[in-house]
């Protein structure tokens, strides 16, 4: 059978949904879909209308080349967005990314804020006509005239050079500084296009680089995470509130042992859901829970405390009697209900689906979410949580067809832990006609594979007749505490068994040929295939994508060193590394590796390369020649992120691993130039 993850081009042409946001009345619903550029070089996104009844298709809501995205709508109605589109009042006016306002009455989008220095989204409040906009303004930089002033001479005289006194410098793929986000009040909404803009944390210094904000329902306040330094290159969250009237900044929760961030504010506007972080520490594993705060003073008090799973607040029931979460649970990520009061927690939606960006009726018996798995990318569905029944609206694109078919397996570790999987299964793979098979290892390493992923598609590899199995072992999200507790500072040791358990049950099977097995993992997935290459000869092929390779060294050139300096002791850095093991490795590995990584930098990747040339089994031969492979992205980070190059990367992955699982040559990508 043809379906889209046959041919690469119809892949990478897929359009991609994201996001989601609901007016005040619960009548429109605005999500964004991403598709290809006309060169086929990027993707652009556009605003699509999706009818919360499910009576009328989707509609597109915005077209330019320069795509548009952040939708939040205004309480009244108008949709706020941003985009770089060019401003149809002025011709000459540079390209920038700007916010702009798109009626509830109809009519045109006008441009309501742009400066020099872009903007980045906006927030907007349930129940006022407020927004707050976040964007960057230069660290030294007295006003917006100064800001102004200070980027066209930096741009003038083409001086890139960012002078650091503090930790981090980099942050996954971007240069920290001297660009520092910011809060600004919008408060003159109501009189049509124009804003002032009013910066309400001037003292933030980089610490709303990836802040959590909301605002609260009447818009008089913003709550959000603040990180702070500390010593020796470590830092946290703390949170705080901020008057937007007068500015008056207050720090609500900060201790040296929790990073915390906030949730919704209920409907009275009286309490706060705050996300908080257990700090980690060679002995401490993550963990994540929830706090509700009376905002009129008070303790903070924990929610659902003895519920073991880690939850993300969405939204609060109207009457503020229950939230409405997520949380990973067994491969999934549903939607729960939360009793306040009590700590109660009711499952919802039953489908083994991950849920997000869910938002409610105003009556609070209707949600709508993103919902994706690994049958399907993300797409609108209504879920009525009283019953849970589920509905997938009328969505801008259909679902693709699929290739094969999807099972959850489970595996039991050596401590008689179950370990469970999703199989994907290509058509025709059955006892009479056994099909090779790919061990995909998930990154984080805390996490789950629970949803659509266009990065680690397995269905690409079900198309050309492999079966793929994801697993999710020790340190995975979703089966309680003791899962992450296990692997936790022991990375070679349960998530490896684990590992090797599932792949003996694959192997055992009678439609899988167990000659034919090859591992393949990205970041922390790809620090595991490193290790699985040291450790062991039963895969024909490895693929290891932005990988860590010698802990050591990793530690101290990630973009955050005190996180991993909470998490391994230089004893169990050692214990752990896989370089360490380079002269076991004796399988053909492909390395691919981008060098704008700054989670895990090029280094890892550049060392991996010559270890395995020169001290590996399968060393360069006299001739300079060897079975591995780097494929090498000098323009990407720890994505691979345009669509040519993502149609470049699995088509030499298939190539390596046919050369190698099969037998077979197949061409590679005409670009390489080769
Ligand atoms: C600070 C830190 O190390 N955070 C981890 C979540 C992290 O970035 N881990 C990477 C090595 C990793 O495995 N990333 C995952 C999410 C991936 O798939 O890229």
């Amino acid at each position: 059978m043809t379906t889209p993850f046959s041919s690469l081009e119809d892949f990478v042409a897929l359009p991609r949904l994201s996001g989601l946001t609901l007016n005040a009345d619960g009548t429109r619903l605005v999500t964004s879909v991403a598709t290809l550029n006309p060169k086929k070089t990027a993707y652009q996104s556009a605003l699509w209308e999706v009818d919360p009844a499910g009576e009328q298709p989707a509609r597109r809501l915005t077209r330019s080349a320069a795509g548009e995205s952040g939708a939040a709508f205004l309480a009244s109605g108008d949709l706020l967005f941003t985009s770089s589109r060019p401003d149809p009042e002025d011709d000459g006016a540079e390209k920038r990314s700007a916010l702009w306002r798109l009626p509830a009455a109809g009519g045109e989008a006008s441009l309501l804020v742009s400066r020099e220095g872009g903007v980045s989204g906006v927030l907007t409040a349930d129940a006022a006509d407020v927004a707050v906009l976040t964007a960057d303004v230069l660290a030294g930089s007295a006003n917006e005239e100064d800001d102004s002033e200070r980027r066209t001479a930096r741009k003038e005289s083409g001086v890139a050079a960012i002078l650091h006194a503090g930790y981090p410098v980099r942050y996954w793929n971007a240069d920290l500084g001297p660009d520092q986000p910011r809060y600004f009040a919008l408060t003159d909404l109501g009189t049509g296009a124009g804003a002032t803009l009013d910066d309400l944390v001037p003292s933030a210094r980089g610490g709303l680089r990836n802040a959590h904000a909301v605002l609260s329902p009447d818009g008089s306040a913003l709550y959000s995470s603040l990180t702070v330094p500390e010593e020796r290159g470590s830092e946290r969250s703390v949170l705080i509130r901020v008057d937007l009237a007068t500015k008056e900044l207050a720090v609500l929760l900060d201790d040296r042992e929790h990073d915390y961030a906030p949730g919704p504010v209920s409907p009275d506007g009286r309490f706060l859901v705050v996300s908080r972080d257990r700090r980690t520490s060679a002995d401490l594993a993550p963990q994540t829970s929830l706090l509700l705060l009376p905002l009129g003073g008070g303790e903070p008090r924990p929610l659902a405390a003895d519920w073991d799973r880690w939850p993300s607040p969405a939204a609060w029931l109207p009457d503020g009697s229950a939230l409405v979460v997520t949380a990973d649970e067994d491969g999934a990520s549903p939607v729960f209900v939360l009793d306040v009061a009590t700590g109660d927690v009711r499952r919802v939606t039953e489908d083994a689906a991950a849920y997000s960006d869910v938002r409610l009726s105003p009556d609070g018996t209707t949600a709508y979410a993103v919902r994706s798995s690994y049958l399907f990318p993300a797409e609108v569905v209504r879920i009525d949580l009283e019953s849970g029944v589920t509905d997938r609206l009328q969505n801008p694109a259909e679902r693709p067809e699929l290739p094969g078919t999807l099972e959850r397996v489970e595996s039991v570790g050596e401590d008689g832990q179950p370990v469970k999987s999703w199989l994907v299964l290509p058509e025709g793979a059955s006892a009479q006609s056994p099909v090779p098979a790919l061990l995909w290892i998930h990154g984080g390493p805390v996490g789950s594979w629970n949803a659509w992923s266009w990065r680690w598609t397995p269905w690409i590899m079900a198309a050309r007749g492999y079966a793929v199995l994801l697993p999710d072992p020790a340190l995975s999200t979703g089966y309680g505490q003791h899962m992450v507790d296990r692997g936790w500072g022991e990375w070679g040791s349960s998530p490896y068994t684990d590992l090797m358990a599932a792949t003996d049950d694959l192997a055992a099977r009678q439609d899988i040929d167990a000659t034919r097995i090859a591992a393949m993992g990205g970041s922390f997935g790809g620090y595991m295939a490193n290790w699985v290459a040291g450790h062991t000869d039963r895969f024909k092929a490895i693929v290891t994508h932005a990988s860590l390779w010698a802990l050591d060294q990793f530690g101290g050139t990630t973009d955050a060193a005190y996180y991993w300096a909470r998490e391994m002791t230089p004893e169990a850095m050692a214990e752990n590394s896989p370089h360490a093991h380079i002269g076991n490795i004796g399988t053909p590995m492909l390395v691919i590796h981008g060098d704008k990584d700054y989670r895990v930098p090029i280094g890892e990747g550049l060392r991996l390369w010559y270890d395995l040339l020169s001290a590996s089994r399968l060393p360069a031969d006299d001739d300079g020649v060897t079975p591995h492979r780097f494929l090498y992205f000098p323009d990407e980070n720890h994505w691979i992120l345009k669509p040519q190059h993502a149609r470049v990367w699995y088509g030499v992955v298939e190539s390596f691993l046919a050369a190698n699982l099969l037998g077979e040559e197949r061409e590679l990508p005409r670009e390489l130039g080769l």
